[in-house]
């Protein structure tokens, strides 16, 4: 896994760097060459390199110098003359290349800018780094939209100019890159909030060779996970299994409403693996579910005059729930009092629980300020994993505002440490999805934007329920099972976005991909762990 840094925490271990004996001066030598080799991959012949006032700029002269030295023809824009960079260390380096053969243009008017980027095949933003906040000023604030209407390619150093590395918020003005090369680790601002609009290709430099040594004395605003990490999860089936050892689901869900949410949950988790997938759904409407899926049996619950489920629900769900290797309960399934009544004996039973979407907003009013004020709602030994969009998880915390990476962090970190158990997830789904226990945030891999539409959370929802089933409560670690689920209906996304284009993925196109998509994680891990696959080593 690969850490994501606050602001605040990459200062603290740059500092560390520091008393391990590399100067920050170094790691700026070191930011300049990562840039400039980036830059190189694109073999350009003119390159326009844009510095601001400070060690992001730095970055930036450096990179200069070295293009320069490869031949590149190479225009520093900058705001001041070289000797009058305000830090101190980008002074030295500013100075350094203004030595050299480089050509160097000082404040130009947006004309004389757009003229030099006319002419360019590359351009490099090393104006506004992570010390940038608020609003972007004079002159930065022509400079950056001349760049975004301009046609060379956009390496932005670190961040793109006029994002917040923290909240990932875009200022009036932001840099839309092509490539992003940042800089130690990823900063959350990359995957929050506008960060993934601007930010483009994310590659990182690590600047200092021993920074595994060091990673770990900071803390780590999350971690993404990459293929090779779910290596775990990854089995053939074995031949002596049958339909029951394979894994049982069994999924609380639908209305006479909102059948079809069961019907996707249901069959996803079929999909995903478990080998044995029931549905318990209100007799309003479990005919059409049966019909509609002559593998699953539906046990028919009683409902109550609007189809969802009624008084009586409680006790038949919780007595039929206590035989399968994991429950999922709330697609389809409205907030009537029948299915708050069934999500709260659902919790109460010693069985691995996942709840989603009605089970999720039912949860938010059997309490009164947010769940996390009544941790005795949602305190239980069995795993619990509650799978929010925002607008949920906003309604579990008592309506704090969720509308990005990083407060969704926030709501979801709240209700894990009122609780404190390692058996608690919370998958906060979003344009970038964050997995967060107790002690840890995963970023697993991103599906297309092509997953947001409606009934791709039923489909996650069961690839989770068939997932978690398969495990058998054989889990080191709830969080990475989560990540891995997650990675599956990203993968779906793809696959499905080739097949069908990426507007016209519907989520019934996802289900009959999970296959497709189990492989292509596992094909992903392969790579990264360097195995062969046997198609390859034919
Ligand atoms: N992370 C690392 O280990 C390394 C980072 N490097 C680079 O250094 C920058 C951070 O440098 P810093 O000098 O702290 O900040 P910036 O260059 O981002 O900007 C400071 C500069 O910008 C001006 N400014 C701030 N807000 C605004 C605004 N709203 N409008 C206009 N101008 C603004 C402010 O006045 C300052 O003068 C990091 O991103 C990396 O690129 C090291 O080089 C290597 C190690
Ligand atoms: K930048």
């Amino acid at each position: 896994m690969k850490p994501i840094l606050s602001t605040e925490e990459v200062v603290k271990l740059e500092n560390i760097i520091e008393r391990e004996g590399t100067s920050k001066a170094e790691l700026m030598e070191h930011a300049g060459e990562f840039v400039a080799s980036t830059a190189l991959s694109y073999h350009p012949k003119e390159v326009v390199v844009l510095v601001g006032f400070g060690n992001n700029g730095g970055d930036g002269w450096v990179a200069a110098d070295i293009l320069q030295q490869h031949d590149v023809h190479v225009v520093v824009v900058s705001p001041v003359e070289p000797n009058e960079v305000p830090s101190a260390l980008a002074r030295h380096v500013a100075r350094r290349t203004a030595g050299r053969d480089v050509e160097i243009v000082v404040g130009p008017s947006r004309d004389e800018l757009a003229a030099l980027l006319v002419k360019a095949d590359l351009a490099i933003d090393a104006i506004l780094g992570t010390g940038f906040h608020g609003e972007v000023r004079p002159p930065f604030s022509i400079w950056i939209p001349t760049l975004n209407d301009s046609s060379p390619r956009v390496i932005s150093v670190d961040v793109p100019s006029g994002l917040d590395s923290d909240s990932g918020v875009a200022a009036d003005h932001c840099v839309r890159a092509d490539k992003t090369a940042t800089m130690i680790a990823p900063k959350i601002g990359l995957y929050s909030a506008d960060g993934p609009q601007f930010v483009g290709e994310l590659v990182c430099g690590e600047l200092y060779d021993r920074l595994d040594e060091v990673i770990d004395d900071v803390d780590h605003a999350a971690e993404i996970v990459e293929p090779a990490d779910l290596v775990d999860y990854i089995e053939p089936l074995p031949a002596n299994v049958n339909k029951y050892s394979r894994g049982s689901v069994l999924v609380v869900a639908g209305s006479a409403r909102y059948p079809g949410a069961a019907m996707m949950a249901a069959k996803s988790a079929a999909r995903a693996g478990a080998g044995y997938v029931a549905v318990a759904a209100p007799d309003a409407c479990a005919n059409l579910i049966r019909m509609a899926l002559p593998s699953i049996p539906v046990i028919a619950i009683p409902s109550d005059s609007r189809g969802s489920f009624g008084a009586a629900a409680r006790q038949v769900v919780c007595e039929i729930a206590k035989k399968y290797d994991c429950v999922l309960c709330g697609p389809g399934m409205t907030t009537a009092s029948g299915c708050m009544q069934v999500v709260s004996g659902l919790l109460e039973l010693d069985v691995p629980l996942i709840l989603d979407a009605d089970a999720l907003n039912c949860l938010a009013r059997l309490s009164i300020d947010g769940i996390d004020k009544t941790p005795e709602l949602y305190r239980r030994e069995a795993p619990l994993i509650l799978t929010p969009h925002h607008r949920e998880l906003s309604r579990l915390v008592g309506d704090v505002p969720v509308d990005d990476l990083g407060t969704a962090i926030d709501a979801a970190q709240r209700i894990e440490w009122a609780v404190g158990s390692d058996n608690l997830v919370v998958v906060a789904k979003g344009a970038t999805t964050a997995i967060v226990g107790v002690e840890k945030v995963l970023i697993p891999i991103s599906g297309p934007a092509s997953l947001a539409t409606a009934g791709s959370g039923d489909v996650l929802a069961g690839i989770m329920a068939g997932t978690v089933a398969t495990a058998h409560g054989d889990v080191d670690r709830w969080e990475l099972l989560c990540a891995y689920a997650v990675a599956v209906h990203s993968y779906t996304g793809f696959a499905a976005a080739a097949e069908y284009g990426e507007k016209s993925v519907i989520a019934t196109d996802l289900i009959d991909l999970i296959g497709e998509a189990l492989q292509l994680v596992e094909n992903e891990a392969c790579k990264d762990l360097g195995i062969l696959t046997d198609g390859e080593a034919e």
